[in-house]
Formats: C-alpha cells, sequence, structure tokens
C-alpha cells in the first residue's frame, strides 16, 4: 500500500472552493477549484447557498483524492472565508437560510443600536472587535428574528451554527461533529478571546443560544473522521482556521512583530503579538493567531476591503484592462501617476478607519491623466492602505515593522511588490508557495496527526522566493503618502 504522505487542504473562500494535496515538504502536488456565485438579494446583501458550497467541496476534494490516490493522504486540514454564517436543522442537516456572507452589511441597523447603547468597550474588551456588521454576530441574530420558526426552534435546541469551517466539517463527518477552531471562533463577536469560550453576556445580547453553538478547538486537533458516504473514504480532519489566519501558519509567522499580508479580492494584514492580546487603540482587530500544541498567539489585524478587486474594477468595470496581469506593464509604462489619487471605497473604508459610508474617489485629474496613470493609482491605493495599516500595528504594539510576507494573487505582481516595498520602506518576502492560506490548513492537520512535531519543523518548510528591498528617496516616499493622506480626508464622511 502506498504510503500516506500527504495532507490534503480544503481552502472554501468568499469566490471559490479549492482543494489542494501538498507535501510535507509544502509543496502543492494537485488541485482543483470551483467558483463560488455570489447571491445579491437586496443593496449591501451578500449571500451564498450552502449547498453550493458543499456540493463544490465535494467536487473539488474528490477530484484531488483521485489525482493523488486517496490511499496517498493522511489528513485533512479545512480553511474558510471567515465570519459568514450558517444555521441549519440538527435533525435534517439543511440550513434554514441562505450563508449571510462576511461582506452583508444587513446588520448594520443592530449595529447602530449596540453602539447607541455604549457596548463598544465590552465588545472590545472580551472579543477584541468593533461592533460592525462584518462579524457573525448580527447576521445569525438577522436568521433567528426574520426566518419563520427560528427562534422557536433555536430555544428547542433544534439548530445549529456553523462558520463556513463548522458547516463543512458537520457534513463531512456526517453529522457526528460540531466544532470549530479557536480563530473563526474568535470572528463570531461570541467568544471571549481570552478564555476561547463562548460568553454568556454576548450570547445574551445577540439573543443566540448557547445550544447552537459548537464546541472550541485548537487549530492542530481532533476534529473526527470523514463520512465515506460523503467523499468515498474515512479520513481524519486535523487541522482548522481561518483563512486569514491559516495564512498566518503557512507563512510561519510564528514570532511576535511577525507580519503577513494577503492581496486577493481584499487585504488582510495579520501581526503575530505573542501570548498577550493587545487592544487596538487605532481601530485595529484583536484576534486569535493560532492556537497550536496548547500555545495561544494572538495577532492585531487589519482589513482593508478592496485590493485585487480594484483591478477586477479596472477590467470588468472601466474596461480599461483584459487581464489583471495587464496592469504591471501599464504602471511601468508612465513615471508615475501625475498626482492622481484612486481611492477604492467602494463599500466604504475599513482599518483604521471604519467609515462604511465613504465612498471611492479619483483626485486630481488633468489634461495628461490617462489609462496608464489610473491603472497605476489603483495598484498604489493598495500599498497607501497597506502602509495606514502598518502605521496604526506600529502605534499599537510599539514594534517596528522590520519585514513583510505577502501572499495572494495580487503578489504576482513584481511592480506593487517594488512599490510596496518602496513605500513602506521595508524588504518584502514572497514566498515559493503563495497558495499560503490552503498551506497552513495543511501544516496545521500535519501537526495534528503528528507527521511534523513542532511549530520550529512547520517553519523550516517556508521558502522565500524573492525579496524586494526599498529603493526609494524617503523625500519621495512622504510626499506620495502625504497626497494619499490628503486624498483620504477629501472621502471620509
Ligand atoms: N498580476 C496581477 N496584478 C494585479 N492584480 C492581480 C494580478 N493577478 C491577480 N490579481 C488580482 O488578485 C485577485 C485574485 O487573488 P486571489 O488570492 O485568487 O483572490 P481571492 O482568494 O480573494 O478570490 C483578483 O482580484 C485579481 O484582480
Ligand atoms: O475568502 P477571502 O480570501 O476573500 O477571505 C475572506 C476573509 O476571511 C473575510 O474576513
Amino acid at each position: 500500500m502506498a504510503k500516506a504522505d500527504l495532507i490534503l487542504a480544503i481552502d472554501q473562500g468568499t469566490t471559490s472552493t479549492r482543494a489542494i494535496a501538498f507535501a510535507l515538504s509544502g509543496e502543492p502536488q494537485a488541485s482543483a477549484q470551483k467558483e463560488l456565485p455570489q447571491i445579491y438579494p437586496d443593496d449591501g446583501w451578500v449571500e451564498h447557498d450552502p449547498e453550493e458550497i458543499w456540493r463544490a467541496t465535494v467536487e473539488v476534494t474528490k477530484s484531488v483524492l483521485a489525482k493523488v490516490g486517496a490511499a496517498r493522504v493522511a489528513a485533512i486540514g479545512i480553511t474558510n472565508q471567515r465570519e459568514t454564517a450558517v444555521v441549519w436543522d440538527r435533525k435534517s442537516g439543511k440550513p434554514v437560510h441562505n450563508a449571510i456572507v462576511w461582506q452583508d452589511r444587513r446588520g448594520a441597523p443592530l449595529c447602530k443600536k449596540l453602539l447607541a447603547d455604549g457596548l463598544e468597550p465590552v465588545i472590545q474588551r472580551k472579543t477584541g472587535l468593533l461592533i460592525d456588521s462584518y462579524f457573525s454576530a448580527t447576521k445569525i441574530a438577522w436568521i433567528l428574528e426574520n426566518v419563520a420558526g427560528a427562534r422557536a426552534a433555536a430555544e428547542r435546541g433544534e439548530l445549529a451554527f456553523g462558520t463556513i469551517d463548522t458547516f463543512l466539517l458537520w457534513r463531512l463527518t456526517g453529522g457526528r461533529v460540531h466544532a470549530t477552531d479557536v480563530t473563526n471562533a474568535s470572528r463570531t463577536m461570541l467568544c471571549d478571546i481570552h478564555r476561547l469560550d463562548w460568553d454568556d453576556e454576548l450570547l445574551r445580547v445577540f439573543g443566540v443560544p448557547r445550544s447552537m453553538l459548537p464546541e472550541i478547538r485548537e487549530n492542530a486537533a481532533d476534529f473526527g473522521t470523514t463520512d465515506p458516504r460523503e467523499i468515498d473514504v474515512a479520513l481524519p480532519v486535523a487541522g482548522m482556521a481561518g483563512d486569514q489566519q491559516a495564512a498566518v501558519i503557512g507563512q510561519a509567522c510564528f514570532q511576535p512583530g511577525m507580519i503577513k499580508s494577503t492581496y486577493g479580492t481584499g487585504c488582510f494584514a495579520l501581526m503575530n503579538t505573542g501570548a498577550t492580546p493587545v487592544l487596538s487603540k487605532n481601530r485595529l482587530l484583536t484576534t486569535v493567531g493560532y492556537k497550536l500544541q496548547g500555545e495561544t498567539a494572538y495577532a492585531v489585524e487589519g482589513s482593508i476591503f478592496i485590493a485585487g478587486a480594484a483591478v477586477q474594477w479596472l477590467r470588468d468595470g472601466l474596461k480599461l484592462i483584459q487581464q489583471a496581469g495587464e496592469t504591471e506593464r501599464l504602471a511601468r509604462s508612465v513615471r508615475g501617476t501625475g498626482g492622481v489619487y484612486l481611492v477604492p471605497a467602494f463599500t466604504g473604508l475599513g482599518a483604521p478607519y471604519w467609515d462604511p459610508m465613504a465612498r471611492g474617489a479619483l483626485l486630481g485629474l488633468t489634461r495628461d491623466t490617462g489609462i496608464a496613470e489610473i491603472v497605476r493609482a489603483a495598484l498604489e491605493a493598495v500599498c497607501y492602505q497597506t502602509r495606514d495599516l502598518m502605521s496604526a500595528m506600529v502605534a499599537d504594539t510599539g514594534t517596528e515593522v522590520k519585514s513583510l510576507r505577502v501572499d495572494g494573487g495580487m503578489v504576482r505582481n513584481d511592480w506593487v511588490m517594488q512599490f510596496l516595498s518602496d513605500l513602506l520602506a521595508v524588504p518584502i518576502g514572497r514566498p515559493v508557495v503563495i497558495e499560503t492560506t490552503a498551506l497552513g490548513a495543511a501544516m496545521a492537520a500535519a501537526l495534528g496527526v503528528g507527521l511534523l512535531p513542532d511549530l520550529k519543523a512547520a517553519a523550516a518548510n517556508w521558502q522565500q522566493e524573492r525579496l524586494f528591498n526599498p529603493d526609494m528617496p524617503a523625500e519621495e516616499r512622504e510626499r506620495l503618502y502625504a497626497g494619499w493622506q490628503a486624498a483620504i480626508r477629501r472621502i471620509r464622511s
């Protein structure tokens, strides 16, 4: 029989569902991917069909198992879009409503009320989060209030809640395991991140019965075994983490002060702050980075809603380009934007501004402004926003940023990487594997089944593909950034 030397990671993201089989060295061996349709039922509402997510997960998982041979797979790791909420009937396993996605703003009126009631300090102290409809709690509350019979069924203990990790685990194990991990739990706004347990006061505030909630486990743990009726094979699920925290693991940011920044549709930067949570004074989030082998590491996180999505807008909205990759040549074709700034606040501004009413703007246009300048301004905006986050992180932690490890689809763009390094005045390390989210889930699962002995062994797998070093005079850097700050002031609501 073949040796079980691979780990299969399921990466259920906002726009796609992927499965990737990794060798213990961290090298991807096979993968499969399926796009996920987005459902927009109303202004500011975003949903996913949980059955569609499930079908896609089964399809990509089976496809990768067939490619590598199921006997070679030792364990499964799950990573997922965070905060997105699913509520289902425990008996039938059927969701009572579509999944309400992290981007969905329907919880905003409840958030407004909680803010008016002065609850932000206690919520921030317990959960590390700021009151915003981004997190799961208001989404669960909405389902219980608006789906006929849901509240009563929940009170009778008949309904279960889960973020996508939990929903997939429930289905994969044939309804036997209802569990989540510390990182996903930390994004619900119901979890006390100091005790790593659900908090009764918050459950009362949001009207969520404790019986709905999954058990919280470490990132590398026994999450049960898959039911062969679901994916044709019984395999241990041994790792689980929300996608941004999985990237922290995949980037081996195991030391305090280390930062990873992921550039996909949005951008999420996390700095490891070690065993003690640092409560932000600069409107960053405090979150669980990971809990592995009994050790908890906390992180401060900055979330930018639009990064690669600005490039998609250039392509699909403005039709200035045909492919994302063209932006690199266009940005290089001009010496600068000529004072043009694009602020892509299409759905408001995320960290550190948290201004949901702000909207985007293209500023500083002249007769010389052409497509290249606008494209370059869109790429620069991602870097300026990263600098906003880094400044807030330094102010919160007192830790100087020494370097940044990057991943996500946008980091293929060498021009962006160089500009980022220039603007932050720090080296930017791009790893060989830029699918670090899936890699992190695989590493957690490998630790979970003992194929990797410890974090040191996991960290040894991280390999740098290229280092971008700063190469811009300080005066130019500060002049460009001051222009960005002025642009931000112009668009604040
Ligand atoms: N060469 C490139 N230059 C700039 N942006 C890019 C490039 N390649 C991909 N992107 C952007 O990266 C994003 C895709 O990254 P990915 O990590 O797959 O996103 P997600 O997981 O959020 O769906 C898209 O928004 C795309 O526009
Ligand atoms: O699915 P992604 O990669 O866009 O990530 C979504 C984040 O987890 C939301 O917090």
